[in-house]
Formats: C-alpha cells, sequence, structure tokens
C-alpha cells in the first residue's frame, strides 16, 4: 500500500511510531481523512477503526481502502469523534491500544471550492465538515456584529477582528454575503491589508473552527481517548494552530491517568516542512495510560 497522493499525512513516521503500534492490536484514527495514518497502521499489522465526520472522506475510505483488507481490519464511522464512546460501544469495543488525532480539515476540504473552505477558490461559503449544522454563510449574515467580532479576535487571534466585523455587517445590510471570494474581498477592503500572506487566513480558520465546533470537539475527544485507552496504550495529538494546541498540552500535563512522552512537541523537520507547506505549524504530542489506573 502507498501513502496517498492528494493529502500527504503530517508527521507520518513519528505519529506511527508514538503510537507504538503492535500486530493485531486495534486503534483508533480519530481523524480518517485520506486514510495515511490508518495505512501505516494496517501495515505494520494493526486493525483500525477509522472515524470521519465527513461523508465523503468515508466514501473514499469505502472504496479505496477496505477492497484490499480482510475483514476486521478496517471499520469505518462517519461520525464526529466527540462521539467515540458510545459510537465504539456500539461496536462492542472496550478498550483500544492507540487513539491517533490528526486534526482539522484535509487538503481534500480546501482544494474542493464547493465545500467554502478556501479564500483562493470561490465557491458557496459553507464549510462545514460533516452534513449537520449552520454554514459559515449563516454565521456571517446572522450573528451580532459583537459575537463576529468576538469569534475572529478569540478564534481567529486577528487584531482587526472588530473593523473586519463592522465591514461584514454593512456589506450584509446590502445583500447576503453568499461566496467565499465576497468575504474574502471584505475582509482585503476592512485590513487595506498588503503584508505577506492572505489578509482573509485568520478571518477563515476562525469561521472554520466555530462552524465545526472545533474546540469543544477537541476537548470532548480527549475525555473519550483516556477513557478507552488500554493501560499503556496511547494518544497521538497533531495539532494546526495555537488554541489546539494549548487544549492539547494542558489536557496531557493535568490527566492523571496519564504519562506524557513528548516533553516538547514534535515538529516537522526542514525537509517535510519545505514539501508540505501543510505541516509548517504541526505540532505532535503523545501520552501514554498509565498501567495501575483503575
Ligand atoms: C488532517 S485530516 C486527517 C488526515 C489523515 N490523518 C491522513 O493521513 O490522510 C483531518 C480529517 O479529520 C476529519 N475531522 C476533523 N474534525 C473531526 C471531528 N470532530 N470528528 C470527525 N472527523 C473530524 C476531517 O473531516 C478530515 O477528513
Amino acid at each position: 500500500m502507498d501513502k496517498p497522493l492528494s493529502h500527504i499525512s503530517v508527521l507520518y513516521d513519528e505519529a506511527l511510531n508514538y503510537l507504538n503500534v503492535k500486530p493485531g492490536g486495534l486503534y483508533v484514527d480519530a481523524t480518517l481523512g485520506g486514510g495515511g495514518h490508518t495505512q501505516g497502521i494496517l501495515q505494520r499489522g494493526g486493525r483500525v477503526v477509522g472515524f470521519d465526520q465527513d461523508p465523503a472522506a468515508i466514501e473514499r475510505a469505502r472504496n479505496l481502502l477496505l477492497p484490499g483488507l480482510s475483514l476486521g481490519q478496517l471499520t469505518l464511522v462517519e461520525a464526529n469523534f466527540r462521539d467515540l464512546q458510545p459510537k465504539l460501544h456500539a461496536l462492542g469495543i472496550e478498550r483500544v491500544d492507540g487513539v491517533l488525532a490528526d486534526l482539522g480539515v484535509s487538503s481534500f476540504h480546501f482544494d474542493d471550492p464547493e465545500r467554502g473552505f478556501s479564500y483562493r477558490l470561490e465557491g458557496p461559503l459553507d464549510m462545514r465538515m460533516g452534513k449537520e449544522g449552520q454554514t459559515a454563510a449563516e454565521v456571517v449574515n446572522e450573528l451580532e456584529v459583537e459575537e463576529l467580532a468576538r469569534i475572529l479576535r478569540e478564534l481567529g487571534e486577528e487584531p482587526k477582528a472588530w473593523r473586519i466585523a463592522r465591514f461584514i455587517e454593512e456589506a450584509r445590510e446590502r445583500k447576503p454575503i453568499e461566496t467565499t471570494t465576497e468575504l474574502a474581498e471584505i475582509v482585503r477592503r476592512a485590513t487595506g491589508f498588503r503584508g505577506a500572506g492572505h489578509p482573509a487566513r485568520k478571518t477563515f480558520q476562525a469561521l472554520r473552527i466555530y462552524v465545526n465546533d472545533e474546540l469543544g470537539a477537541l476537548r470532548e475527544l480527549l475525555e473519550a481517548a483516556v477513557n478507552v485507552l488500554a493501560p499503556q496504550g496511547r494518544l497521538v495529538v497533531i495539532s494546526f494552530h495555537s488554541l489546539e494546541d494549548r487544549i492539547v498540552k494542558h489536557f496531557l500535563k493535568n490527566e492523571p491517568r496519564l504519562r506524557v512522552l513528548t516533553k516538547k512537541p514534535l515538529e516537522p523537520g526542514e525537509e517535510e516542512a519545505r514539501e508540505n507547506p501543510r505541516a509548517r505549524s504541526a505540532k505532535l504530542r503523545a501520552a501514554e495510560r498509565l498501567r495501575e489506573a483503575a
């Protein structure tokens, strides 16, 4: 099995090594995506329960991964990883040997204009990874301006949050904001940005995190993962921005049932960062469930 072409798995070997994959062991890949990490676990003889809230990711894995495997090697679950415990329970699984989460969206999301994640590609302002919940268009058109500003400031760490929110309010009074590029243009006008990178990057990050309640889901996943880990089972999390990493760092440090394995987070080397720009901000943290824990 080769690594998938269209989504390059971040910190691939590092994640698999920290997961300590053993032949016959059972692992949860909480973020199946393009299936790269899952393929790595399978190659090392592990069995996988692969979660993804995106039906397209599940469908791809069903078509591309399942046919080459024998029964029981890979189980696909279309669900939010915050529901890890009840979903595993429904499969009759009480304990697993490892949980891997490679957070955020995949290249499939960014590259498909119809999903509305990219400020560069014209598409409907959607940004939902799953099928449920408010779209980003509903958020920008319906929320109070104060709430919008708060989201941009807290989830995007956008210093011009208030100004952008006011520009959004002004624009939507004329007509609802419907597409990615419409919003990107409003942000560009609000910031008068001439620096490096794209002026709408932080706004889009904030909306994506809000629409998918990414931080809330992460907190619930971490708690659920520790509950299902067997003694000496491993939890490996790859995060992509400081808000996520802060949550992971504090959780691992303060959870008495875990022993932290990564004193400092692992980051991609120069070569990986050069070859895969998405990897640049990645941080991997890992922990082991204590043997004596109840
Ligand atoms: C970065 S990609 C994972 C890539 C994968 N590790 C690989 O090697 O191809 C993240 C995936 O997790 C999914 N995802 C993100 N948050 C989720 C959540 N709360 N519940 C379930 N799936 C989620 C996304 O839909 C996306 O497909």
